[in-house]
């Protein structure tokens, strides 16, 4: 069922889109395990499966980590799948959005991790004179609320430590021109920039040369400072796919330069191809390595998996793109901004259609998770939980950061 436009809201489409963001009426349940309507007749324990077998070893004790939202607490009466809403073109109605709320809010826990990260920016150098700007973003916060599976906050702090250097990255190389970012020159930033997220072992004769780059540029120190916390909770195998990850980051941030620089504007589909790299994967890829599991690389790796994990991903970062419509000027390049200039929308239209395929990504990753459910391995389903309960704890974050909303309290 659709909601005609908030009526408290101007009318203007970034307060309509903060409004659909943060009205939580109908929002989906945070455990996912409550809306997988098939889950009632599951045979218990999950029969083992040849897409995912259940007899592999995890490399990180299961019992290190809290599961708030495992199998044992699967309700008696599951919530049926909500049917996914018929688009209508031709109604101004702006649909709910498909997405659930925080599974944890713990206020304090927030804090701590943000302060620390603050203290920790403060000595690499990054956000230098903008410090309380960063502190008033709260990505501690937003760390404690996409990871509910732990409540240390030295492993929230690796999370938040590695999430703060790329949006740095993001804002000092890409998007803020006025701090030094220049769209000609944000490749070849990123190349060196993956060198040490990546780390290159340079001729002897070199080495220093990169040492030096290291300890003087602070994007570049962060990240190295934030893979080595990181990696005290990271397999081999969870480091390899964040390494990954993150070089599909830097190729898409640099796809976005090049449009910035030459003033050439995306077509819609190719805006897509390119926000489904430039996603909120990095973050979410840690949901494992944080609450102290391993989701086994064959079950990460499967396609299933995979296109499940990054439609989340994809739909994440579309609400993204819906807050940052105030922040950001209109010749930016987002979903709403290459629907009003490819298909002629007017901004409230872009508004609507980007909560349509956000809804459509947030159902297919539920209706793909369902099918998983079935199958999977106790950590399969684990790993899902956690990226739902990721997705939760986001749109809350965007939807009360100052980095989106300066002027509230
Ligand atoms: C955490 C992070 C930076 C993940 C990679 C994806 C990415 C670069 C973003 C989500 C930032 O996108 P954007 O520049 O649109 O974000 P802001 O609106 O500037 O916060």
């Amino acid at each position: 069922m659709s909601r005609l436009l908030a009526p408290t809201v101007s009318g203007d489409p970034a307060e309509l889109a903060a409004a659909v963001l943060a009205d939580m009426r109908t929002a989906p349940v945070g455990e996912l395990s409550a809306l997988l309507a098939d889950r009632a007749d599951r045979p218990d324990p999950p029969a083992p499966s040849l897409l995912f077998p259940t007899d592999q070893p995890s490399t990180l004790g299961m019992a290190a980590a809290r599961l708030p939202l495992l199998l044992a607490d699967r309700p008696k009466e599951p919530a049926p799948l909500p049917p996914e809403p018929a688009v209508d073109d031709d109604s101004d109605e702006v649909p709910e959005l498909f997405c659930p709320g925080p599974v944890r809010d713990n206020p304090a826990l927030g804090e701590e991790v943000n302060e620390r990260m603050v203290q920790w920016a403060g000595e690499v150098g990054i956000y230098d004179g903008r410090l309380d700007h960063l502190r008033s973003c709260g990505f501690g916060r937003l760390i404690m609320l996409t990871h509910p599976g732990t409540d240390d906050a030295d492993r929230l702090l690796a999370a938040a430590k590695v999430v703060v250097a790329e949006w740095a990255s993001d804002d000092y190389y890409l998007d803020e021109e006025e701090m030094g970012a220049d769209p000609a020159m944000t490749a070849a930033r990123f190349g060196v920039l993956y060198g040490v997220v990546d780390p290159v072992t340079l001729p002897r004769r070199y080495r220093h040369e990169l040492d030096r780059f290291i300890k003087e540029e602070p994007i570049a120190l962060a990240f190295r400072t934030g893979m080595e916390h990181l990696a005290k909770y990271t397999t081999t195998a969870q480091m390899g796919r964040f390494q990954h990850q993150m070089a599909i980051l830097f190729q898409a941030l640099d796809q976005n330069a090049s449009w910035r620089h030459t003033g050439r504007r995306p077509a819609v589909w190719e805006y897509y191809m390119h926000r489904y790299h430039n996603s909120y994967l990095p973050p979410m890829i840690l949901v494992d390595a944080i609450a102290g599991y391993e989701l086994p690389a064959q079950e990460f790796y499967h396609p299933r998996l995979r296109r499940a994990f990054a439609m989340a991903g994809m739909a994440a970062v579309l609400l993204n793109d819906l807050h940052s419509m105030d922040k950001e000027a209109d010749d930016d390049i987002s979903l709403p901004i290459a629907l009003m200039e490819e298909e002629g929308l007017s901004r409230e239209q872009a508004v609507k259609r980007t909560v349509e395929i956000h809804n459509e990504l947030m159902h297919g990753f539920v209706t793909e998770a369902a099918g998983m459910y079935l199958e999977g391995t106790p950590m399969l389903q684990r790993f899902l939980a956690d990226t739902w309960a990721w997705c939760g704890g986001s749109r809350e974050w965007h939807a009360t950061s100052k980095r989106y909303h300066k002027q509230e309290s």
